[in-house]
């Protein structure tokens, strides 16, 4: 019986879960839209089969109902011998990935008014995961362990000192299995080590965050203390003046109003009126649609000023790296935004970033931009696979199994 490892990513209306056998190969992936209602569905990478969800039943349901297809079309022959989750906000607790007991759930708890939108979910996913295999070792991988190297001029906030000694109020950064994932493929497509790489790694999805790595290491990045600084996002803001809770108190707009404004009703959905998804909204700005056109500017122009940003972080620069959706997909996006950084010098190369429709994967800056500028699909699956299985060959999963 071949050992598989199965990735588990709960987000808050999707779900995906990969399955990799123990030589990284991926053995499936599964897309689960729309959870949580009763238009619900899962779909099989390469198989037209659509599996229909239960409306009821949370995540558990729909975990059973995959795992089940999965076996029913032959793709898994056995339980799993780990299962690794992404998890969002691992706070000042976790540097690295943990085999989950009781004290690490109430830990990931405890980190969850810091990422409302996640930390919830992917703890559902936990639990609904140790429900149907208890005795398979549940792997915790955290999107803030890649960020604990920042140092402190990068996390801490310029706020009275207690507000950190207390309360822990620093600067997080997030997504970083992904801007790992980009440091040890960049590094492997530029022939050097990942210990000699130095990038600034743009991840561009339905959430969005830039980091500065220099020599491998994670030394900056725009996002905080929760997901919500930063870029502009499908449907957060990303930063905005803290003024801004002043000044909207006095129109009658509560704490509670606002932090639902600033992170389900902003961003591209905001500026548009009309979606946080990126690809139709270059289509609506394409036919004339001028708010559409607004949030693209925005989203671009705010993205190219924290590339400037990240310059103060490095003493070299191997590459711009784009990523996730946006990043691997739209070469109009990556387009727009270097074209705000001609004095620094990222100068594309029109055919490669346009090769494909706009999907690109590898190098597309001329030869002479001053600096190379590569697409890299993402892989957080690959990252968090890579560490369920480490970790679930270690004496202490093994005892834990006994
Ligand atoms: N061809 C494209 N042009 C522009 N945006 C695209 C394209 N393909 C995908 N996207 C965008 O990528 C975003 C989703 O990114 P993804 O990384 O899949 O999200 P998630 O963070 O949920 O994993 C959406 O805004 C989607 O519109
Ligand atoms: C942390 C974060 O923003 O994640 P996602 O992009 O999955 O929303
Ligand atoms: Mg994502």
């Amino acid at each position: 019986m071949e050992p598989t490892t199965l990735v588990v990513n709960c987000g808050s209306s999707s779900l995906k879960l990969a399955l990799f056998d123990r030589k990284d190969q991926k053995l499936a992936t599964v897309l689960v839209e729309r959870l949580n209602t009763p238009h619900a569905v899962a779909r099989i990478q390469g198989l037209e089969t659509q599996i229909t969800i239960p409306a009821e039943g949370g995540y558990e349901a729909a975990l059973q109902a995959v795992l089940a297809a999965l076996k029913e079309e032959g793709l898994m022959t056995s339980d799993p011998t780990a299962v690794g989750h992404r998890v969002v906000h691992g706070g000042e607790t976790f540097r690295e990935a943990v085999l989950v007991d009781d004290d690490v759930l109430e830990s990931i708890q405890a980190c969850s008014g810091l990422a409302p939108l996640h930390n919830p979910v992917n703890l559902a996913g936990i639990e609904a995961m140790r429900k149907l295999y208890p005795t398979v070792p549940q792997i915790a991988v955290f999107d803030t362990a890649f960020h604990q190297t920042l140092p402190p001029r990068a996390y801490r906030y310029a706020l009275p000192d207690h507000y950190y000694r207390q309360w822990a109020v620093r600067r997080y950064g997030f997504h970083g299995t992904s801007h790992y994932y980009m440091t040890r493929e960049a590094a492997r497509r530029l022939d050097r080590t990942p210990a000699t790489t130095s990038l600034i790694s743009a991840h561009l999805g339905n959430g969005c965050s830039i980091t500065a790595i220099r020599d491998g290491n994670s030394v900056d990045t725009s996002m905080g203390l929760t997901p919500l600084e930063g870029l502009v996002m499908g449907t957060r803001s990303g930063d905005v003046d803290p003024g801004l809770f002043d000044y909207l108190s006095t129109k009658g707009i509560t704490a509670n109003q606002l932090s639902k404004v600033l992170n389900q009703e902003s961003g591209l959905l905001g500026l548009s009126g009309q979606t946080n998804d990126m690809r139709t909204l270059c289509d609506l700005a394409d036919h004339g649609h001028e708010p559409s056109r607004l949030a693209v500017d925005v989203f671009c122009f705010r993205l190219a000023k924290y590339i400037g940003a990240m310059m103060a972080s490095l003493s070299q620069l191997d590459a711009l790296v784009f990523t996730g959706g946006i990043g691997e997909n739209s070469s109009r996006i990556r387009q727009q935004t270097c074209s705000h950084l001609g004095l620094l010098g990222f100068d594309l190369d029109a055919e490669l970033n346009h090769a494909h429709g706009g999907f690109s994967d590898g190098i597309i800056s001329n030869p002479d931009s001053r600096f190379p500028v590569i697409v890299i699909p993402t892989n957080e699956e690959l990252v968090i696979a890579n560490e369920a299985t480490r970790l679930a060959g270690s004496p202490m999963a093994r005892d834990g199994a006994q």
